[in-house]
């Protein structure tokens, strides 16, 4: 009998998925399956439902929502034998295109239940997982105005993006430690990735492996609107690190730091976080959790 819990944002995406208990009771039946479904009520609440499930011995839990959600379960799940599920129901929904995971929720359901697994890589930035991407700069400030807009979905994102376009004056002077390097940095944007999309198909990353045992960082000068506008379309062509002054590495750990008392505005998975020193750790967990993938 496979113990198997459902931890289900309802806002996440359009807030429209027509995934509920009742669907799940139809396609887990009750002879191979002791199923246990919840519902987020608020932010981080999913970590909470998740600590609850794994005092509960489930074998399996199902993270229904985007990568906010998916975050907060599977953050708990480091370095555990329970594994993770994802039925994206999110809006960009970039670890589960990472994870070939369809966004149809019935073709989701149905490679749950395969439990195909693979052993996964975590970010660490400070004491914070990732396990999609983390960054500062401009994607920080693009995610601080998505969630200000309080609507969750591609409109509002890209109304963000150009919001912080117009507004992004970056903290300038950042020291970066990176695979012996030391570099003084006046970034648009330094983003650090263990998985290959953002979401709405699109990737800052495009080589990165959730399995490889490395970051894949990406960092870009501050630069004119001309040229930033340049940077954003060679995106659309994946062609963007070949952009002047853009540099790329991969990375087992990095050290950010800023000389004045400021602290970083950063995201996390989609999410905005601020950090509470002016020095910022990131590193990679080798093969940190299990994850059902197609
Ligand atoms: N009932 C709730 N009310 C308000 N916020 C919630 C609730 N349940 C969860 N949340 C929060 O909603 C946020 C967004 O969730 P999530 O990232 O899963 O969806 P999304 O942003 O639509 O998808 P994606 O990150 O893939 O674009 C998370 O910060 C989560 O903690």
């Amino acid at each position: 009998m496979t113990n198997i819990h459902f931890i289900i944002n309802p806002i996440a995406g359009s807030a429209k998925s027509i995934l509920n208990e009742g669907l799940l009771l139809k396609y887990f039946d009750k002879e191979s399956y002791h199923i246990v479904v919840k519902y987020s009520d608020f932010k981080k609440h999913a970590i909470q439902l998740t600590l609850e499930s794994i005092e509960n011995q489930a074998h399996i839990i199902v993270a229904c929502g985007g990568d906010g959600t998916i975050n907060e379960v599977a953050s708990c799940l480091i370095h555990t034998p329970i594994i993770l599920g994802v039925i994206p129901t999110g809006s960009g929904n970039g670890l589960a295109a990472t994870l070939n995971i369809p966004k149809n929720i019935i073709n989701a359901i149905a490679i749950i239940k395969q439990q195909k697994t693979k052993l996964i890589d975590a970010g660490k930035l400070n004491d914070k997982m990732f396990f999609s991407n983390s960054g500062i700069g401009f994607d920080a400030q693009v995610v601080k105005h998505y969630e200000s807009s309080g609507q969750r979905k591609l409109p509002s994102y890209i109304k963000a993006c150009l919001r912080a376009l117009k507004s992004f004056k970056g903290k300038g002077n950042i020291r970066a430690h990176i695979n012996g390097e030391e570099l003084h940095l006046d970034p648009f944007l330094i983003f650090a990735s263990n998985s290959n999309e953002m979401g709405y198909n699109v990737s800052l990353t495009p080589r990165a492996s959730i399995q490889d045992g490395v970051l894949d960082v990406l960092m870009v000068p501050k630069m004119n609107m001309i040229k930033t506008l340049c940077f954003g379309f060679l995106i659309l062509f994946k062609k963007h690190h070949l952009f002047p002054g853009v540099k790329a590495y991969t990375t087992t750990k990095m050290t950010l730091s800023l000389s004045s008392q400021n602290v970083f505005e950063t995201q996390i998975d989609g999410e905005f976080f601020e950090t509470h020193t002016n020095i910022i750790n990131i590193s990679i967990l080798e093969n940190a959790l299990h994850v059902i993938a197609s």
